[in-house]
Formats: structure tokens, C-alpha cells, sequence
């Protein structure tokens, strides 16, 4: 396994930050301070610069701090002698990534340094079957698969231009040529989905029956939009060439509605990713316990995925999480930390963390060095050794 590390980040004009850097970052940092100091935007920043994209999903614009043009955030990224130097510039609503000081697209550079986000809107990966799990499968394919994110890519621009040729009421010709591509690009990327997701679900299904003493099963299925919900399992989805049939046979049939409704009806972007605890689909039976457990399951799924295709340890990004379980999948989480994987926690409180986590951390007091809350101690614990301050300047946003 290659073990790239994060050693050094710098920020300029970043959403709250005006400058912010640390460098000697270790195996566990933890962020911590109050609401609005700037947690959340630390662990974006490593999310842009390893997985080439944030867990928020935000607008170019909202990157840059308010009042400044441009944005810069940089990496140093180290392997024994190997030494990367990632780079982004962020003006003008165009996003510039550099390797080493070469401008270079985005998609060539998801999967050189991973890194795996668990946030609290994560919570409502259980709670609806549809576009947010979507997303995430997406999300984790684009840093494993250059092509996932392409294909992806591809089919968001296609579906774009369908729904405005239909919102304008087109011609159905115009329409149908649009589906024949469609169909093309569409029942690809819904085969590589099916392909991450049977793997994502049997990693899942392991982590899940660890987390829960093995008492229930996790299962799922990916249910393509012109399938019945009710009647296949995964075994019986058809393959590639019968699958891209059956899409071309919904939008055929589909089409006269679509013109009617003036927008898409069938395709990925309607497909559904069902998962049941013993049977049950989690988003309308399972606990709140429950629910933590897969997400806690799909999360750490993710991790051993990127290890088990990437051959990489990803970074671990935890905002906030540990407020939102409960001590048992506290315990859980922190237990997984203990192997040799690069994290970095936020929290606003270091009361979630025993002794032992906080000795082997590096503990950032995000507030300590804000111009507009200086230096206050930090709450709960006493302070361990290892406590330091970033040097950065906030804004006074
Ligand atoms: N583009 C921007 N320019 C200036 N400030 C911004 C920008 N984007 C976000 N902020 C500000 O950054 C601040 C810190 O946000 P962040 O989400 O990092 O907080 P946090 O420390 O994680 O807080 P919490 O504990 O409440 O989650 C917020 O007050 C937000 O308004």
C-alpha cells in the first residue's frame, strides 16, 4: 500500500481565511473551537486538494473568501522521497489545479491522494434512497475511476440540455436524437454505479455486521429508474447490452410524458439505491441507531474500497461526527482510527476524545489564533502536550 501523506496546507483568500497554514501535520489532527471559527472550511480545503472536490458541493464563488478576488490553497504531499506540490487557484469562477507547478485537469489528478469525508449531512444517507446516495457513489467513483467521473460528467451536461430542449417544448426529434446519446452514456454510467455499488455493499455489509455484533444483515440493491422497484434483486439485473435495451424501451415509452411534463423522467439521475436492515428499507423502518450504524458502515466501506482498488490509504475527514454518535459508535470510530490512516477530526468539543486519542493527537486550536476571539483555552480537557495554534488571519465575516 502506498502511503502518501498530507505534511503540509496553506490557504489564501479562502472561504473564511485570509491566511491560514500548518505545516508537520501528523497522523491525527484534530481542529477544534467554537461554532463559525472555521473547522468545517479547514477540512473542505484538504477535501478540494485530495479528492478534487468538496463534500458541500458549493459554488465557485462561495470559495473565495468575501471581498477578495481569487483564492489559493496549496498541499505538500510526501512518500518517502517522492514529494507532490498540489495546487489551486480559485478566480473568476475557474478552478486552475496544479501538480508540481503544471496546470492539470481535475480528472488526472482524482486518486493520486484520496481522501474519504464523514459529515453530519452524511446522517441522511439513511434516510432517503434516492439522489443523496446517488451522489456519494458518484462522488466515491470519480476518485477511483478517471472514466466514473467522465462518464458522469458526460451524462449531467446531456441530461441538461434534454430538460431544457423539453422545458422549451422542442421538436420530438430533437428529443429522441438527444436519447440515443443518452442511452449510450446513460447505461454506462449506471453500470459502473451497479459495479461500485455491489462492491461498496458487500464492504458494508462486513462493517455493519461488526458494528452490530452480527445480529442483522445489511443488504441493497441497485434499482435502475426503468426497473420495478419490486421485483428484481441484483442477481437478476440484466447485463450491459440487455440493460442499455431496456433504458432505450423506457425512454421510447416515456417520451410522450416527458414532452408533456417537460422534463426527464428515466435515466441514472432517477435511479434508486435501496439498502435494508433485515429485510426492512432502512429509510422507512430502521432506528436512529440503526440508521448511524450504516452510515458509520458505508463510510468506513469507503475507506476499504479506496485501499482495495486505489492501493492508497485516503485521508479521513470527520467534521463534526462525533457529536452525532452515540459513545458505542464513538468507540467504533475511533477504534478504526487506530490503524495508520491520515485523519483529521473537528469538533467543538475535546470531551468526545479519551486520553489515549488525544495523546497520539496533534490538537489545532482553531480560535487561539483568530483576531476576533483571541487566544482562549480549550474547553473540557486539559490541554495535552501536543496543542498548538494555526497561524492564520480570519476575516471578519
Ligand atoms: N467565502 C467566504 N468568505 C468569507 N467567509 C466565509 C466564506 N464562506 C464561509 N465563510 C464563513 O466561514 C465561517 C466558518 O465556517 P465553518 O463552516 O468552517 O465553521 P465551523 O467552525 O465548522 O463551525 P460549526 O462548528 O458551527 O460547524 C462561517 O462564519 C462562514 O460564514
Amino acid at each position: 500500500m502506498d502511503n502518501l501523506a498530507l505534511m503540509r496546507l496553506e490557504f489564501v483568500d479562502f472561504r473564511n481565511y485570509e491566511r491560514f497554514s500548518l505545516d508537520d501535520i501528523g497522523p491525527l489532527t484534530v481542529l477544534v473551537g467554537p461554532n463559525a471559527v472555521g473547522k468545517t472550511n479547514v477540512v473542505e480545503g484538504v477535501s478540494l486538494l485530495t479528492a478534487q472536490g468538496s463534500f458541500r458541493h458549493p459554488l465557485m464563488s462561495q470559495l473565495v473568501r468575501q471581498g477578495a478576488t481569487h483564492a489559493r490553497l496549496k498541499a505538500l504531499v510526501v512518500s518517502g522521497s517522492r514529494r507532490l506540490d498540489l495546487d489551486i487557484s480559485i478566480a473568476e469562477g475557474k478552478k486552475v489545479h496544479r501538480l508540481n507547478g503544471k496546470a492539470k485537469p481535475a480528472s488526472e489528478l482524482r486518486g493520486l491522494m484520496p481522501s474519504v469525508a464523514f459529515t453530519p449531512d452524511d446522517l441522511f444517507l439513511a434516510k432517503k434512497a434516492g439522489a443523496l446516495r446517488r451522489r456519494a457513489l458518484d462522488d466515491l467513483g470519480s476518485q477511483l475511476s478517471a472514466n466514473h467521473y467522465l462518464i458522469r460528467r458526460d451524462y449531467e451536461k446531456l441530461l441538461q440540455h434534454k430538460n431544457k430542449a423539453l422545458k422549451e417544448g422542442a421538436d420530438p426529434l430533437l428529443v429522441a436524437s438527444l436519447n440515443e446519446m443518452l442511452a449510450t452514456v446513460g447505461s454506462t454510467l449506471e453500470a459502473y454505479r451497479r459495479a461500485l455499488f455491489s462492491r461498496l455493499l458487500a464492504a458494508m455489509a462486513e462493517r455493519y455486521a461488526q458494528l452490530t455484533g452480527g445480529h442483522e444483515a445489511l443488504s441493497g440493491r441497485y434499482v435502475p429508474s426503468w426497473e420495478s422497484s419490486e421485483e428484481p434483486t441484483p442477481a437478476d439485473l440484466p447485463d450491459r447490452d440487455e440493460a442499455k435495451a431496456r433504458f432505450e424501451k423506457a425512454l421510447e415509452r416515456r417520451l410522450p410524458e416527458e414532452l408533456r411534463r417537460g422534463r426527464s423522467l428515466v435515466g441514472p439521475h432517477a435511479d434508486r439505491v435501496e439498502l435494508f436492515v433485515a429485510g426492512l428499507a432502512v429509510e422507512d423502518f430502521a432506528s436512529q441507531g440503526q440508521q448511524r450504524s450504516v452510515v458509520l458502515a458505508w463510510k468506513l466501506a469507503e475507506v476499504a474500497l479506496v485501499q482495495e482498488i486505489l492501493h492508497q490509504q485516503p485521508i479521513l475527514l470527520l467534521d463534526d461526527v462525533m457529536s452525532e454518535l452515540d459513545a458505542a459508535r464513538r468507540r467504533a470510530l475511533i477504534d478504526f482510527l487506530a490503524d495508520d490512516i491520515q485523519t483529521f477530526v473537528t469538533t467543538t468539543n475535546l470531551s468526545y476524545f479519551d486520553d489515549d486519542l488525544l495523546a497520539r493527537a496533534r490538537v489545532v486550536d482553531l480560535a487561539a489564533s483568530s483576531p476576533t476571539s483571541p487566544s482562549r483555552p480549550v474547553a473540557a480537557k486539559p490541554a495535552p502536550e501536543s496543542q498548538e495554534t494555526a497561524e492564520f488571519h480570519s476575516s471578519d465575516v
